[in-house]
């Protein structure tokens, strides 16, 4: 089984490399073309075996199973470029939200399916959001799900939630990284403490937290609670917190839901134009 990567930047790679790390593929099992060709070049060096290909439609002749790892403002060139190089039994997946399962159908004649994966996958960790495409058979849903499951725990989602899902598992490594930095931050600016310190005290304290939530037997709520005892430190800095934080996060939910609706607007203007008369 070959797999084909068309585009090898920060995702594309980061997927490539957790396949390998983890076992599940091996490079000679992978074509990769890019748009700048010198990334997909440096990738095939540090992984003997893997193949590149000259342009994204070789990588297309050459798969069984293709995946889209590419931004929604370049879908429509990929797609023009590899329409009739993809056949029927091919199987492609799109990494990116606000393309449509239904809009990659109408374009491709492969099966498709919607695979959101999380930087957490990097760690052989975290969820990987399956949205399967209508055209999907069991086995090829199946052949998904064991080699996402290598890397990730897959889970089905429907199309409606991939937004939500995808700032709850996707966004939000990039959201907490930001609150803990800010945290050690402000213990910088309040105490003096060397910021050197403060950043390895909470990134520490976040490697525990991950392990207590996945193999301690907390939850959140339970942790919290062992942690805040009453009328002690932390339940003050957690009124706080219960206080000011939970607003903001209301609207950060409504603002990547906004920005989501845009990008799909932009991409099915891009994918469908509006004959203009
Ligand atoms: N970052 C994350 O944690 C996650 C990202 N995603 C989604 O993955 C998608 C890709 O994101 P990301 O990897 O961060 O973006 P990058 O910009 O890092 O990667 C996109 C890659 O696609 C390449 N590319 C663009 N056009 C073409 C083309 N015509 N032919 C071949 N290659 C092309 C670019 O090449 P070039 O080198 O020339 O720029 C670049 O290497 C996005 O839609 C994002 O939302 C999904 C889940 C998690
Ligand atoms: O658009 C998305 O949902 C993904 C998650 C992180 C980046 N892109």
């Amino acid at each position: 089984m070959i797999y084909g990567f068309i585009g090898t930047g920060n995702m594309g790679r980061t997927l490539i490399e957790a396949f390998i790390r983890s076992g599940k593929l091996k490079p000679s099992e992978l074509i990769i073309s890019n748009r700048t060709k010198s990334k997909a070049e440096a990738l095939a060096k540090s992984y003997p075996g893997l193949r590149l290909a000259s342009d994204n439609r070789e990588t297309v002749r050459n798969s069984d199973v293709f995946f889209l790892c590419i931004k929604p403002g370049e879908f429509r060139n990929v797609l023009d470029e590899i329409r009739d190089a993809v056949r029927e039994d091919q199987i492609a997946v799109s990494i990116t939200s606000p393309v449509m399962v239904a809009d990659l159908e109408a374009w491709l004649s492969a099966r498709i399916a919607k695979i959101i994966p999380s930087i957490a996958n990097a760690a052989c960790a975290g969820n990987s959001l399956f949205i399967p495409g209508s055209r999907l058979t069991r086995e090829n849903r199946d052949h998904l799900r064991d080699l996402f499951g290598a890397i990730s725990q897959p889970l089905m989602v429907e199309e409606v939630h991939t937004r939500v899902a995808s700032d709850l598992a996707c966004c939000a490594p990039a959201f907490m990284a930001h609150l803990m930095e800010k945290l050690a931050d402000a213990a910088v600016e309040e105490t003096g403490l060397p910021r050197e310190t403060a950043l390895s005290l909470v990134t520490r304290m976040a490697e525990g937290l991950g392990r207590l939530l996945t193999e301690g037997g907390f939850t959140l709520e339970t942790l919290q609670e062992r942690v805040a005892v009453p009328g002690g430190i932390t339940r003050e800095g957690l009124n706080l917190l219960q206080k000011d934080v939970g607003p903001v996060f209301n609207e950060l939910i409504r603002l990547t839901h906004a920005k989501y609706e845009d990008d799909i607007e932009k991409v099915q203007n891009s994918l469908f134009p509006k004959m203009k008369k």
